[in-house]
């Protein structure tokens, strides 16, 4: 792959400002919405079956994250992917809380065989547990890493870039490979850091339409902007503050503290 343009990607996604229409959980909900519209693209949080099909055709890209899933929200869920993939709008896929419960586990694996998922990204655990290794998660965290030997097992039986978050990120498409090595163990203190990274990575995903780049792309943003906010935060609560504001100040020389190793 030739070298990625961060800086020229991330002024092309606040020019055009894609409508991200996430179905999210109750948890990130409001979270997820405002590191949207820090990075420069425009959050619509809807899961009500009257309305997803009708608001995905407009969208720009569609992420499903299956944190607080119910029967209802599921049909949502199968729903929107469908109307996604008939409009040609991409989607990503965070499985949260795969291997955690049989629910959760059958329900990331139906989405993925059901709809056409352009990124699935999940923690080290649930992306194991899609793979069908099991007892790695607790809860919604992750209790270890997802080597790339996993994460191509994923990739290949579902067709999708998959990532596996951690200390190190992983990212295959099984043509191409990265690891990034950004990023702070503060994350791991904020609930719905995952899940704002997703939607940070749908961003990117609605402007290059290169999953593989999009998910590269969106990593390095999100903990370029993290590793800033860390210095001077006092804990969580403030981390969590302060990254918002640094995903609204990304610059030109954010990139320069990428670490990113394509294999
Ligand atoms: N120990 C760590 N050091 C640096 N970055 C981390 C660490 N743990 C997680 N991250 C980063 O935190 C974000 C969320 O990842 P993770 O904690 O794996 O997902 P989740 O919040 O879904 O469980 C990712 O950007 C990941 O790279
Ligand atoms: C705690 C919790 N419970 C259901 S969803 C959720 C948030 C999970 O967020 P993340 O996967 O980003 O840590
Ligand atoms: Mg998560």
């Amino acid at each position: 792959m030739n070298s990625i343009d961060y800086w020229n990607d991330l002024e092309e996604l606040r020019r055009r400002k894609p409508l991200i229409h996430h179905l999210m959980n109750f948890v990130a909900m409001n979270d997820a919405a405002n590191i949207t519209l820090a990075l420069g693209a425009s959050p619509i949080m809807a899961h009500a079956a009257e309305e997803v099909e009708e608001l995905v055709s407009i969208a720009g890209a569609l992420y499903i994250n299956i944190g607080t899933l119910d029967r209802e929200w599921i049909e949502s869920m199968l729903m929107a992917g469908r109307a996604a993939n008939k409009n040609g709008v991409p989607v990503l896929l965070d499985p949260v809380g795969a291997g955690a419960s049989r629910l959760r586990t059958e329900t990331a694996r139906r989405i993925l065989a059901e709809v056409e998922i352009s990124i699935v990204k999940g923690n080290g655990g649930e992306i194991m547990a899609l793979a069908g290794r099991s007892g790695l998660t607790k809860g919604v965290d992750s209790l270890g890493e997802a080597e790339m030997d996993v994460v191509d097992l994923v990739a290949r039986e579902f067709g999708a870039t998959t990532v596996a978050t951690g200390p190190v990120d992983h990212v295959s498409n099984l043509k191409q490979r990265a690891e990034v090595m950004n990023g702070t163990p503060m994350l791991q203190l904020v609930t719905g850091s995952g899940c704002m990274l997703g939607s940070v990575m749908s961003s990117f995903l609605a402007t290059s339409r290169d999953p593989f780049k999009a998910a590269i792309e969106g990593l390095v943003a999100f903990e370029v902007a993290a590793e800033t906010a860390v210095e001077g935060s006092d804990g969580p609560a403030s981390f969590k503050v302060r990254l918002i504001d640094e995903v609204y100040k990304l610059n030109k020389d954010s990139f320069a503290r990428a670490k990113v190793r394509i294999l």
